[in-house]
């Protein structure tokens, strides 16, 4: 049996990433990861990011896809995938899935279904579903599957995903906390789990999903019990334009016409002032001008008081989190996890929240977490303490291609 080609989309709120993967029947990953993240223009493919600027901004997504698929099919060392119809599953990170707990190939029903839950994740959602609309269009071989961000999150005891409002309005319109970055989890637990040689049922761990967007997690027993993002990806730890938790009345004091549909809103995306401001015009940006925490890091080093500023609230926060999750799993830790973008390249960071920390048994080793290496795992604890302290390389496009190559026959079947 010949082994067939699985494409892994994951929109980001600030980056596209995609990923090619080949599998045979047997729902073994083999040959790849060809892990491939695209630049528009540079045929030197490898570790390269498909940057929104390079992009028509007018047709961004359905631009990206098209690009993507180019490059892809004429990538002389990627002779599995010549055409784009030797694409056999398409996989795509969909960030609110709502009460799906797991993932859809993706139709004209469940397609209507997720672009009503697009208001709830506004700064992906709608992208993520004009990449399917592309991929349907050029690539009309390939089955379409979502995996949902807030898939991992469905375990979160009920006192943990309940806001204390009207229970009738909560359940009539699903508020509820639903938390995201899940692939992202999932493949945390797995990875962390293998490394430690214990089994994922077994692994308590805090999570540090640290990107554009950024989360905690608190895992128990390989599952999640806890996490910071809420009915939306807006709540808990500030992002890079996010303004994360604050005092819910805050917007009214912000702009008068908070509730009003937004200049940026269009026909995909009805978004309100305020949800403009908390989503768009907060967070880094809002405080430093820039979104690039390693500038941020590196600036406040040298002096910068805004940067400065930015650094100090985000290590508050996050040290919250892993207090808070610390008493969760009553100091049973097998780890402090730290991943995404800045979780795996913010030295300056992870030194700063460990140091917050210490006095929970965390402790870093100063020339491993200066260099921790390309592993997927790698340790950077200094020996002596309870706890290990944790980099890993998360990957959500090899989380996708792992569950679509598991499920792949039952996927293509309709559901
Ligand atoms: N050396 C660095 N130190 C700290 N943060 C960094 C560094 N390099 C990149 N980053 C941050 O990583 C973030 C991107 O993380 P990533 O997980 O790829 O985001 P996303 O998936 O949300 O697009 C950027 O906001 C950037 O600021
Ligand atoms: C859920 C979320 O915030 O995702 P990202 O960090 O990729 O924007
Ligand atoms: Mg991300």
């Amino acid at each position: 049996m010949s082994n067939k080609i699985i494409l892994a989309i994951n929109a980001g709120s600030s980056s596209v990433k995609t990923s090619v993967f080949s599998y045979t029947s047997g729902g073994r990953l083999t040959a790849p990861p060809a892990t491939l993240k695209y630049d528009r223009g540079d045929k030197h493919i490898k570790d390269k990011e498909l940057s929104e600027s390079d992009i028509d901004p007018k047709n961004a997504q359905e631009g990206a896809y098209e690009y993507i698929l180019k490059t892809l099919t004429e990538d002389e060392g990627l002779t599995e995938l010549k055409h784009a119809d030797d694409i056999e599953f398409v996989c795509h990170r969909v960030v609110h899935g709502g009460d799906y707990d797991k993932p859809v190939r993706m139709d004209k029903d469940t397609y209507e279904h997720l672009e009503a839950l697009s208001d709830l994740a506004p700064l992906h959602n709608a992208g993520a579903l004009e990449i399917v609309k592309a991929v349907h269009e050029k690539s009309p071989k390939a089955t379409n599957i979502a995996f949902f961000d807030n898939a991992f999150h469905q375990t979160l005891p009920a006192a943990t995903r309940t806001y204390a409002i009207d229970q009738d309005v909560a359940k009539k319109n699903k508020l509820r906390k639903y938390g995201f970055h899940g692939l992202s989890y999932a493949f945390i637990t797995s990875a962390v789990a293998s490394h430690l040689n214990k089994s994922a049922d077994d692994l308590n761990i805090i999570a540090l999903h640290l990107g554009s967007g950024a989360s905690a997690c608190c895992i128990q027993g390989g599952k999640s019990i806890d996490t910071s993002m809420g009915l939306t990806p807006l709540a808990g730890l500030p992002g890079a334009t996010r303004s994360g938790s604050l005092d819910p009345s805050l917007i009214f004091h912000f702009t008068h016409d908070a509730g009003k549909l937004s200049h940026g809103s269009s026909k995909d995306l009805h978004i309100t002032t305020a949800e403009e401001i908390l989503n768009k015009k907060s967070g880094w940006k809002a405080l430093t001008g820039t979104t690039d925490f390693g500038v941020i890091s590196k600036k406040a080093f040298e002096g910068d008081e805004k940067c400065k500023l930015a650094f100090d609230i985000f290590i508050n926060r996050i040290t919250d989190f892993v207090a808070a999750y610390y008493v969760k799993l009553g100091g049973k830790v097998d780890a402090l996890v730290f991943a995404g973008g800045i979780g795996e390249k913010g030295s300056q960071l992870r030194e700063a929240v460990v140091e917050k920390v210490a006095c929970l048994g965390f402790g870093l080793d100063a020339a491993k977490n200066a260099k921790p290496g390309e592993q997927v795992v790698v340790e950077i604890g200094k020996e002596g303490f309870n706890h290990k302290v944790l980099v890993c390389q998360t990957d959500e496009q090899t989380e996708m291609a792992r569950q679509c190559a598991i499920g792949a026959e039952q996927l293509k079947r309709p559901s």
